[in-house]
C-alpha cells in the first residue's frame, strides 16, 4: 500500500514492492491438513538433506528411481493389522479403480522389479526419496505426508546386503555431523523370534500378526502388549507373557537359549554374521542387539534394525528389515532376496535441532547484473547473458533502481557475490564495472571494484 512504501521510504528504503492479502481471502491460504509447503527458505534445508541422502546413496553404488505417487490398493492389501495400512490415504478413482496414495515405497519397488524382471541383473541397490502419505484423522494433529529416503537391495540373501545397508545408514549420519555417540541402531532378526514363538505355539500365520503387536511395546507398555496379544490375537495370558519377556532378551544368546531344542541356526548365526561384518566395516559401535525391535511392517523376515536417538528424547529416526517373501506374493515365481531401510525427513531434522547441527542455508548467488537506467537494460541483458554463458549465476535485476542505494539493497538481499553495473560511461569503452559486496571495503578503496571488457564477460 502507499503507506506501506511512504514508510519503507522513510526507513532509507527504496519502496519494495510487496504483496498485500485481504484479511478474509476467499481461498483458504494454508497447505491442507498435515501438509507442509516448502517456501524457499524452507526447501533449502529440505534440498540440502535430499542432496546427503543422494550423495550418501552415490557413494555406495546405489542407483535412483521413482514411481506415481498414485498406486492401486491391492498393492498393499496386507491382513496384520499394521497401521500404515489401516490409514491408506485411498479412493476410489473416476475411472472406478481402487486406488491410494502411496503409504510407502517397497510395494512400489516390488511392482517395478516384477513388472521388468526378466530384464533385471540382480542385485539391484536402488534409491528414492518418494513423498508418502498416510490419512491420520486431524485430532491426532500428526503429519499426514513426508518424504522417505528408501535404499533397497534386491537379489542378495547373505547379511552383506543389511551390512550394506547400515554402512550407508551410517555414512549418512557421520555426513551431517551426527556420530555414534548421538545415534545407535537396534538390530534383531524376526527369524530368531519366528524361532522362539514358535516353541510358544505362534504359528506361521500368526507370527506377522503378532509382530505388528509386539512392535507396539514403545508405545503403548508390556502390559498393553500382553492386553492386545490376548484380546486380538487369542493367545493364552502367559504365551503373552513369554513373548513380552523374550523382548526383553539383552544379548543374542540370550534370545538364542529360548529358541527350541534343535531349532534353526541360520538366523543366529546371520545376527552374529552381520556384528562381526559391522565390525570390519568400521560402524560397530552403531550397533546394538536389541529383541524388541521386530518393526511394524507385515513383510519382514530376517534382520530388522532401526535407529534411534541415544537421549531417547525421538521417535525412530530410520527402520528397515530383510523382506524376502514380498516379491513371490507379487508374483515371482521363486522367493527374490530383498531388504531396504526408509529413513523419514522429519525426526532427523529434529534431532539435527536438538544437537545444534542445522546449516546455514542463506539464500545466495554469484552475480546480480543492473542496468544504469531503462535505456541501459538491453546491454545489461546482454552482458547476464555473456556471465551465464561463462557458467556463473546471475540474477539480472529487471526493473533498474533510480539510486544506487536501492540496488544495493537488492544485491544483499538475493546474496549477490558481485553487483555488474552496466552503465553508459563504461560501455562506450566496451566495459562494465564489476562490483565486490564481500570485501569489506569502503567506498574510496577502488581496487574492490574492476572494469572489465565485454569481451572478459565469458571469464569472470
Ligand atoms: O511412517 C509412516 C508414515 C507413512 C506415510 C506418511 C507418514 Br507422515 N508417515
Amino acid at each position: 500500500s502507499k503507506a506501506a512504501a511512504a514508510e519503507q521510504r522513510s526507513r532509507g528504503q527504496n519502496a519494495v514492492v510487496s504483496v498485500q492479502c485481504s484479511t478474509t481471502p476467499p481461498v483458504e491460504l494454508e497447505a491442507c491438513s498435515g501438509t507442509r509447503d516448502w517456501y524457499p527458505e524452507e526447501f533449502r534445508l529440505q534440498r540440502w538433506l535430499y542432496e546427503k541422502f543422494r550423495a550418501t546413496a552415490r557413494a555406495t553404488g546405489f542407483e535412483e528411481y521413482d514411481a506415481p505417487v498414485l498406486e492401486r490398493q491391492e498393492l498393499y492389501k496386507r491382513k496384520a493389522g499394521e497401521e500404515i495400512t489401516q490409514q491408506m490415504y485411498a479412493f476410489v478413482d473416476q475411472d472406478g479403480v481402487e486406488v491410494t496414495l502411496r503409504p510407502e515405497m517397497t510395494p512400489t519397488l516390488a511392482r517395478m522389479v516384477l513388472g521388468r524382471a526378466q530384464s533385471m541383473m540382480l542385485p539391484l541397490k536402488w534409491f528414492s526419496i518418494p513423498q508418502c502419505w498416510r490419512f491420520e484423522t486431524t485430532q491426532r494433529g500428526r503429519k499426514r505426508e513426508h518424504y522417505q529416503w528408501n535404499m533397497d537391495i534386491i537379489g542378495c540373501k547373505s547379511v552383506s546386503a543389511e551390512t550394506e545397508l547400515l554402512f550407508a545408514v551410517c555414512e549418512f549420519f557421520k555426513s551431517i555431523g551426527i556420530t555414534s555417540a548421538d545415534v545407535g541402531i537396534k538390530v534383531n532378526s524376526r527369524k530368531v523370534m519366528a524361532s522362539v514363538l514358535d516353541s510358544y505355539g505362534i504359528t506361521a500365520e500368526k507370527f506377522a500378526p503378532v509382530c505388528i503387536v509386539m512392535d507396539k511395546l514403545d508405545k503403548i507398555g508390556a502390559d498393553a502388549v500382553k492386553a492386545e496379544l490376548v484380546d486380538t490375537q487369542g493367545l493364552p495370558a502367559e504365551t503373552a507373557a513369554k513373548i513380552v519377556e523374550c523382548l526383553a532378551c539383552k544379548t543374542v544368546s540370550d534370545l538364542e537359549a529360548l529358541c527350541g531344542e534343535g531349532a534353526d541356526q541360520t538366523g543366529i548365526d546371520e545376527l552374529k554374521r552381520l556384528f562381526e561384518l559391522a565390525e570390519d566395516y568400521g560402524y560397530g559401535d552403531w550397533l546394538i542387539f536389541d529383541a524388541s525391535v521386530v518393526r511394524g511392517l507385515a513383510y519382514y523376515t530376517g534382520i530388522v534394525f532401526e535407529g534411534f536417538d541415544r537421549a531417547g528424547e525421538l521417535r525412530a529416526i530410520c527402520g528397515g528389515g530383510r523382506y524376502d517373501r514380498l516379491l513371490s506374493l507379487y508374483g515371482a515365481v521363486t522367493e527374490v532376496p530383498a531388504c531396504g531401510f526408509g529413513f523419514g525427513d522429519c525426526v532427523i531434522v529434529e534431532l539435527l535441532k536438538d544437537k545444534g547441527l542445522l546449516p546455514e542455508l542463506p539464500k545466495s548467488i554469484e552475480f546480480v547484473v543492473a542496468a544504469f537506467n531503462e535505456g541501459m537494460q538491453g546491454k545489461a541483458m546482454k552482458a547476464a547473458s555473456m556471465i551465464r554463458a561463462g557458467g556463473s549465476d546471475v540474477d539480472m535485476l529487471l526493473e533498474p533502481k533510480k539510486k544506487v542505494a536501492s540496488t544495493f539493497d537488492y544485491a544483499n538481499r538475493i546474496g549477490a557475490r558481485y553487483i555488474v553495473f552496466v552503465a553508459p560511461q563504461e560501455w562506450e569503452n566496451d566495459m562494465v564495472r564489476i562490483k565486490d559486496l564481500r570485501a569489506d571495503y569502503t567506498d574510496k578503496d577502488e581496487e574492490k571494484q574492476l572494469d572489465v571488457k565485454l569481451s572478459d564477460l565469458g571469464r569472470v
